[in-house]
């Protein structure tokens, strides 16, 4: 079996080429969105990210706001700058970069963040409203693994689902999104405590690896036919993008998300979602 590609890059330009239509609809009755972003310190990945998020932003129409401070910069500094985006009208969305860098307290980063302008979903109180199914911004990627999946007609409903990782932007919140009566599906998730990883991830039907641990998953790891999204990050000594997924894997799975080119622009493409609900709520 050679699987089926799971196209990020192609499904995230229909999803951007459906928001420069919205974006568009908004001007007119006279909002722009404006997304901001914070960007604290030089890690070049987070760099590339941000950047990505603004040349998108210029893509659909919506406005570009960046803030940057030196990894040096204090609690009280990033602090500040949150502050001023919370009172800036033109930015309607904003996020904070993660992760940030150590000695920053990230929790009170994003407890600070005003939620109506969180873009990312990742404020406690649009985390809470997901955990009480009440309607919020949903977080970026754990939403766009969903949206990859619909789109290629891969069946959620009822799936055994592996979820690997349990981090802030994608393990803790994945679960909570495929568990809503409308996804139905059935999760395990796991973790670097897991005693027996492999015996899970055989009997999946999804598998949504966020572990950051290169080539952790090995075809001998997956069920034939089974659908795989690889959005762990590691770095080669070329600087380039290593997996959380062996290569080998495309020969049993059904469905394979390319890492590059798979859950990355889905990211950023569901940050755009985000920002434009969020302006089109604002005019009813
Ligand atoms: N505030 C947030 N911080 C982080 C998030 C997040 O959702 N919100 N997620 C990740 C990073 N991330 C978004 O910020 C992100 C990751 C990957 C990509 C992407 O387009 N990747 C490309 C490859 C780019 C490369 O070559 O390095 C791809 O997969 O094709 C976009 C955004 C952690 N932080």
């Amino acid at each position: 079996m050679t699987a089926q590609i799971l196209d990020g890059k192609a499904t995230a330009a229909a999803i951007k080429s459906d928001l420069t239509a919205r974006v568009a609809a908004l001007k007119e009755k006279g909002v722009t969105p404006g997304l901001g972003t914070i960007l604290v310190g030089d890690d070049p990945g987070s760099q590339k990210y941000v950047a990505g998020k603004h040349r998108d932003c210029a893509q659909v129409g919506i406005a570009s706001i960046q803030r940057e401070l030196p990894a040096t910069a204090t609690q009280e500094e990033i602090e500040a700058v949150v502050r001023e985006l919370n009172d800036d009208p033109a930015c309607t969305g904003y996020i904070v970069q993660l992760p940030l860098p150590k000695g920053i307290d990230e929790n009170r980063i994003l407890e600070l963040m005003d939620p109506h302008k969180d873009a990312d979903g990742l404020h406690p109180m649009n985390l809470g409203r997901l955990v009480l199914g009440e309607p919020a911004p949903l977080p970026c990627t754990p939403n766009g693994v969903l949206t990859l999946l619909r789109r290629h007609g891969v069946e959620i409903k009822g799936a055994e689902v592996v979820v690997v990782g349990r981090g802030v932007t994608i393990g803790r919140p994945m679960p909570l999104l495929l568990t809503r009566r409308s996804e139905n599906a059935t999760v395990t998730q796991c973790h670097t405590g897991t005693r027996d990883l492999s015996a899970h991830l055989r009997r999946a039907d999804i598998i949504v690896a966020a572990a950051g641990s290169p080539h952790l998953i090995r075809a001998e790891d997956v069920k034939p036919g089974a659908a795989v999204l690889d959005i762990g990050v590691s770095r080669n000594a070329e600087g380039k993008i290593v997996g959380d997924v062996h290569p080998d894997v495309a020969e049993v799975a059904g469905w394979l998300s390319p890492n590059p080119g798979g859950v990355g622009p889905m990211t950023r493409a569901q940050l755009l979602v985000n920002v434009v609900e969020a302006a089109e709520r604002s005019v009813g």
